[in-house]
């Protein structure tokens, strides 16, 4: 087993998720004072007929305008009713009013933003149309004809207003799933054979959260707002007390008795900045975790997906990228003969159409194979082509790219012609994928275990406790040092080596029989480098897996690669063994790459067998 990456641990996960959430929200005392006070004017909202010292619409002729008193403790309004009892009792109608505007604005807006922004193409065309015709409605004269013709209850008037603000959070979410959708951990998820509702309940709503909590504090603060606007305005019910109508007959009184407008004017006032306050706190509470996972998004195409190993242990097209997987199916659809090896692939294209009409070739008629228990380095200059054609192979190209190949073989089955869902669970236990970017490619809301475990249980079948004690001893093949305690980490408790490690160890955790590993240490620490290097070809020649090696140092080539593929300017321009390569390289460009790369480097092993940990 390798040992563990120096310093490369931090856990700090004593405690749960939810309960460290909940300690980061006690922490901010402007959260929790906002918090406070909501729950005291809800509290005497909802316990106003309990709390109300009179009656709220008791008219007494004879005590109109009295100043606060032990009987009146904010003294009475023109009509002699007791201001204190009509402002607890006028709580319920602005609390309700919000929680009616807000929920229907949540219902309306956030699922179809969801569906707009992870689905995109008609859906988000329509949604968005429908979002900016709502918008550019007047909403006051809407609320006019509604009142006028469905009366001035308050429910009519607050879904209106409701499904006119749900555009905003609609755009919101649809903004925010627009970005998580192509984060990599998504398309790891994807990759994995998770469904696209698990995807967007467990990976895409958590990140909605924070920031639709946050807008939906300030929807709620203007429903009182408005609502309070309609009251004063003689738009609502005179029989029920309300802020806003308090406010509005304070002022019909404002020269003889000014202090009536405080309580109505401070009750509103304090309740929407608490709530604003509160969105924000628990908005926080809520997205440190996410905040704190780096975001290393530097693609380097920019629809390849990095599959992940923990989301992925396997590799299948993704929402986006079916189509590439469809063009596969398109383009040539001839069988590949059925024993030749593991995987091979004939001439394959990969083109993008450029805005001129043209196109612009990526790889050029590339052909390649590989068997089971070999590894085959794929080698190239920065730009050669080596990711799109692996990711060619996965079927994870961006949907723009157009693919063809005279055939591709996996395991004797042609991959050509097949549904996306065919070549989705085809992949989902043959082939694996290692990223160069382990960070970006966990979910930073997730346990490392929650994102082991998912990935096997959906693909193999098996329960809970067995794929939690399968992911343990994955963990502790992989040189991670205290497996039951990574479990619980969280990505950001690890460094990059770990990370890797667990990628690794997810990737295999499927038992794939192809592994393709896209410079899985390009990210790291050089002083991890080798560690996780020799972990790969561990696995890979105990589990006899063929392995694609991604790289562009001839240094990794020449320690742990049987055959290397070179590839230039999107052709694999010459093909062999390790070592007759290195000693007598024929195409002028293998001679160059040999004579940049190598010149007085010493070999790998040499460089790397003193003083290593990892
Ligand atoms: N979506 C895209 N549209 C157009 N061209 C693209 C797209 N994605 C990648 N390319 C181009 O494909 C070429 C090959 O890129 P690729 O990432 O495969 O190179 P690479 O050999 O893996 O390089 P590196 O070692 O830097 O990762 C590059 O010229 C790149 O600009």
């Amino acid at each position: 087993m390798s040992s563990p990456d120096p310093g490369s641990i931090a856990l700090d996960n004593s405690a749960p998720a939810s309960l460290r959430r909940l300690r980061r929200f006690a922490r901010n005392p402007l959260g929790v004072g906002s918090a406070v006070i909501l729950l005291a004017i809800t509290l005497s909202a909802v316990f106003a007929p309990v709390l109300a010292p009179h009656d709220p619409n008791l008219i007494v002729l004879s005590n109109t305008l009295l100043g606060p008193s032990a009987d009146h403790l904010l003294g009475t309004d023109a009509s002699g009713r007791d201001v204190f009892s009509r402002l607890l009792y006028g709580g319920q109608v602005s609390l309700m009013a919000g929680v009616i505007m807000i929920t229907t604005a949540v219902a309306v807006g956030v699922p179809l933003g969801l569906l707009a922004g992870y689905y995109a193409k008609w859906i988000d065309s329509l949604s968005s149309w429908v979002a900016n015709l709502l918008m550019s409605l007047p909403e006051i004269l809407i609320i006019i004809v509604v009142i006028t013709s469905l009366g001035s209850g308050l429910a009519p008037t607050m879904v209106t207003l409701g499904i006119l603000a749900s555009p905003d959070l609609f755009r919101l979410t649809r903004s925010v799933v627009v970005n998580v959708r192509s984060e990599l951990y998504v398309d790891a998820a994807r990759v994995s054979g998770l469904g696209d509702g698990r995807i967007i309940f467990r990976h895409v709503l958590g990140v909605v959260v924070g920031p639709v909590l946050v807008r939906a504090s300030f929807v709620f603060g203007m429903a009182i707002i408005v609502q309070s606007g309609l009251e004063f305005l003689g738009f609502g019910d005179p029989s029920r007390p309300s802020w806003g109508g308090m406010l509005s007959e304070a002022f019909q009184t404002i020269y003889r008795a000014p202090e009536l407008v405080f309580a109505p004017g401070a009750a509103i006032g304090i309740t929407v900045i608490s709530l604003a306050v509160l969105g924000t706190a628990i908005a926080d509470a809520l997205g440190t975790d996410r905040s704190i996972a780096p975001r290393l998004r530097s693609r380097k195409t920019s629809g390849a997906a990095a599959t992940s190993a923990t989301g992925s242990a396997n590799g299948s097209a993704t929402a986006d990228q079916r189509p590439s997987a469809n063009e596969h199916a398109r383009a040539t659809t001839q069988p590949g003969p059925a024993d030749a090896g593991l995987l091979r692939v004939h001439d394959m294209r990969v083109v993008y159409p450029t805005g001129d009409g043209g196109e612009k070739v990526v790889v050029s008629g590339a052909s390649l194979h590989v068997d089971r228990g070999e590894v085959l380095g794929l080698v190239g200059e920065s730009g050669s082509g080596k990711s799109q054609l692996s990711f060619g192979i996965l079927g994870l190209l961006s949907p723009e790219a157009v693919t063809s190949a005279t055939s591709v073989t996996l395991d004797g089955q042609s991959l050509l012609g097949r549904s996306a869902r065919s070549l989705q669970g085809l992949r989902g236990t043959t082939i694996a994928y290692v990223p160069q970017e382990p960070m970006s490619n966990l979910d930073p809301s997730f346990t490392v275990g929650s994102q082991l475990i998912r990935p096997m249980r959906h693909n193999l079948g098996i329960s809970r406790r067995e794929a939690h004690e399968r992911a343990i001893a994955l963990l502790d093949r992989v040189g991670i040092p205290d497996p039951a305690r990574t479990m619980k980490a969280y990505p950001h408790e690890l460094s990059g080596g770990m990370a890797q490690r667990v990628l690794i160890a997810g990737a295999v955790s499927c038992d794939p029989e192809l592994l393709i590993a896209d410079e899985p240490t390009t990210a790291l620490d050089v002083t991890v480098q080798a560690g996780v290097l020799r972990l790969l070809r561990e696995l890979q020649r105990e589990r006899n897996m063929g392995l694609i090696l991604v790289t562009h140092d001839l240094g990794v080539v020449a320690d742990i690669c049987d055959r290397v593929a070179v590839m230039s300017a999107g052709e694999i321009v010459e093909t062999r063994p390790v070592a007759e390569l290195f000693a007598a390289p024929e195409h002028p460009y293998t001679r160059k790459l040999l004579s940049s790369t190598l010149e007085d480097a010493p070999p790998r092993a040499e460089r790397t067998t003193a003083g290593r940990t990892s």
